[in-house]
């Protein structure tokens, strides 16, 4: 078993509540009110700006050029590609720069970011890998199973251009490569190590759901 097939067997009882939870089940729908989106989508490119600083600690901390290159194409496609979807949904739902830049994170974003930040500077490049996969992988998982369960909601006008963007082979593609570079940095990791990796994947995996309440309470 892969280190990853590990870490996503030990967290599968948390990553089956994001399927089902109300938020996301509203965007596979179409019928999530629009103001909690917003509220989302805020919130989200705060997280998303954190998020970007965590692969840029592994560019610091990288010992090779292709474990560079590897952090600095995730950054490339964050603040290009991924946010590219926030910057479109700015312009529908009429969020300007300024309210970003004055809107602060709430306690989970902050927590969440926080808890990333720190694993990241304090360990390895592994441990960078590790906080950042049930972000990176759980999207993907998600919009996938929205398309399963409800394959019209592509083409929800407000929601669709969310789903096709998480959903699809190029989001994924960039996925598999740091699926990789974990399973074999981690190949011949002790009992210990595995734990350490473990705990980091699980409190991340809980912080995702903590967000997607959040998204969900927001007012
Ligand atoms: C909170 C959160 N988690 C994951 C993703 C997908 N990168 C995101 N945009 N926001």
């Amino acid at each position: 078993m892969t280190t990853v097939e590990h870490l996503l067997g030990k967290s599968r009882h948390i990553w089956q509540q994001y399927y089902v939870h109300p938020f996301v089940l509203g965007i596979q729908e179409g019928t999530l009110e629009q103001e909690k989106f917003r509220q989302y989508m805020i919130q989200d490119y705060l997280y998303l700006v954190d998020y970007t600083k965590t692969f840029a600690i592994g560019v610091a901390k990288a010992n090779s050029i292709p474990t560079m290159q590897l952090f600095a194409g995730s950054i490339h496609t964050l603040t290009h590609t991924e946010m590219d979807i926030h910057r479109g949904y700015m312009g529908t739902l009429a969020i300007t720069q300024e309210e970003i830049d004055t809107t602060k994170p709430a306690l989970p974003n902050l927590s969440y970011t926080s808890y990333m930040l720190r694993q990241a500077y304090e360990g390895s490049v592994v441990e960078v890998l590790a906080s950042i996969l049930s972000c990176a992988y759980s999207y993907e998982v998600i919009a996938k199973t929205m398309v399963q369960n409800r394959p019209e909601c592509v083409d929800d006008a407000l929601y669709g251009s969310w789903i096709r963007g998480y959903a699809s082979d190029d989001y994924a593609e960039k996925n598999q490569v740091l699926i990789e570079m974990l399973n074999d940095w981690t190949k011949e990791y002790t009992e210990a190590q595995q734990q350490r990796l473990e705990d980091i994947f699980l409190a991340c995996s809980e912080y995702e759901l903590a967000f997607w309440d959040m998204a969900w309470m927001m007012k």
